[in-house]
C-alpha cells in the first residue's frame, strides 16, 4: 500500500512488496521490499546476476511479477496515466533504434509522450550531446554516447522520478563525474532516483540509500549512513554454521565471507546469541564500512554466472 502524508503528497515515490520472479524452480527475486523516498538517490546495488534487471523490469511493468507487487507514484506502472511523463525509465541503452539519428529517436519520444519539440534540444544540451552528435546515427555511437542518450530519452518528459539500470555503463570518470552531478542535481530539485549498480563505490558517492541485493534477495537495506557506519558486525567462531543457523532463527541477516559471517546487527546481538548457544567466539568486530564491502566483495565472488544456476 502507498501512503500520503497529511498534505496529500506522497509519502514513498517507490514501493516494493514481497515482489518475486521465477523462472521455473529459479528465483531470479525473491521476496524484495523495499521504499524509496521522494527527493532521495537510492542505489540498487547487487553482483552481476542478483536479480537487479529484473526487479527493475517488473517495477516498469515490463515483465509481470510472479508474485508481490510493485508501484511507482501510488500506482502500478501501467496504470499510470502518461507513464513518459511521470517516470523516466533507462533500462537498456542499447536497444534504441540503430539506424535513427539520436534527435530523431528523441523526436519520436517527444511525440510519442506529447511533449514540445523544443524539449528535445533541452534534453539534449542536459546530457552534454552536441548538436554533431545528435545529428549522428545511433549505430556509430559510443557505449557512453548511448547511455547520455538514454538519458537523455528518461528525462525528456519531465518525469518526477527516475528508474535507471546501470546508468554510470560505458562513461568514462569525468562521464561517471557528470553523471553524479546530474542525477544529484535532479534529487535536489524534488526529483527521486532508483539506480542501479554493480559497484559499492559508485553509487556509495550519490546514493541517499542502498538497497543491496544478492542472488535475488535483499541482504542490507537503509540509508548509507547507517550502512556505512554500522557496517555490520563481524564474527567468527568456533562453529560457523551452527551459529549461521541460530542468528537465521533470531531473524537476523547473515551472510558468509572469507573473513567469517557479516551479520546485520549488533555485536551485542550476536554474542547473546553464540552465548545461548554454547558457541565460542574467536574474534567479533563491529562497524566501519568494512563490513558492507566484505559482504559486497562475498556477494560478487559468490554469485557467479555458474552460481546462480545452481
Ligand atoms: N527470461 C529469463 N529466463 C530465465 N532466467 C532469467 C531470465 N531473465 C533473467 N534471468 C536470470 O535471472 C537472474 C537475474 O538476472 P538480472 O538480469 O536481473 O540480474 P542483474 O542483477 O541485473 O545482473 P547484471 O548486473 O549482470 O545486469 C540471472 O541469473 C539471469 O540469468
Amino acid at each position: 500500500m502507498w501512503s500520503a502524508t497529511w498534505e496529500g503528497r506522497l509519502a514513498t515515490m517507490i514501493t516494493v512488496e514481497n515482489l518475486t520472479k521465477r523462472y521455473g524452480s529459479f528465483s531470479a527475486v525473491d521476496d524484495i521490499s523495499f521504499e524509496v523516498r521522494p527527493g532521495s538517490v537510492v542505489g540498487f546495488l547487487g553482483p552481476n546476476g542478483a536479480g537487479k534487471s529484473t526487479a527493475m523490469r517488473m517495477m516498469t511493468g515490463l515483465t509481470p511479477a510472479t508474485s508481490g507487487r510493485a508501484t511507482v507514484l501510488g500506482k502500478a506502472y501501467r496504470d499510470l496515466h502518461n507513464p513518459g511523463r511521470q517516470v523516466g525509465v533507462m533500462l537498456d541503452a542499447s536497444a534504441q533504434h540503430p539506424g535513427r539519428t539520436g534527435r530523431e529517436v528523441l523526436r519520436l519520444a517527444a511525440i510519442q509522450i506529447g511533449v514540445p519539440r523544443s524539449r528535445v534540444d533541452e534534453a539534449l544540451a542536459l546530457v552534454g550531446l552536441t548538436d554533431e552528435e545528435a545529428g549522428r546515427r545511433v549505430r556509430n555511437y559510443s557505449l557512453g554516447m548511448r547511455q547520455r542518450l538514454g538519458l537523455a530519452s528518461a528525462l525528456l518528459g519531465q518525469p518526477e522520478v527516475l528508474i535507471l539500470d546501470e546508468p554510470a555503463n560505458g562513461l568514462d570518470p569525468q562521464g561517471i563525474h557528470w553523471m553524479r552531478g546530474l542525477l544529484r542535481g535532479f534529487a535536489d530539485g524534488g526529483g527521486t532516483v532508483l539506480l542501479s549498480s554493480h559497484l559499492l563505490h559508485e553509487v556509495q558517492v550519490i546514493a541517499d540509500d542502498l538497497v543491496m541485493i544478492g542472488r535475488g534477495r535483499i541482504v542490507a537495506r537503509g540509508t548509507k549512513d547507517e550502512l556505512l557506519s554500522r557496517g555490520g558486525t563481524t564474527v567468527r567462531s568456533s562453529d560457523d554454521r551452527g551459529l549461521r543457523a541460530a542468528l537465521d532463527r533470531a531473524g537476523v541477516t547473515v551472510t558468509q565471507t572469507p573473513a567469517g559471517l557479516v551479520v546485520d546487527a549488533e555485536s551485542g546481538v550476536v554474542g547473546r546469541v553464540a552465548l545461548d548457544e554454547r558457541i565460542v567466539l574467536l574474534e567479533l568486530r563491529s562497524g566501519g564500512s568494512e563490513g558492507l564491502e566484505e559482504m559486497f566483495l562475498s556477494l560478487t565472488a559468490s554469485t557467479s554466472r555458474e552460481g546462480t544456476a545452481a
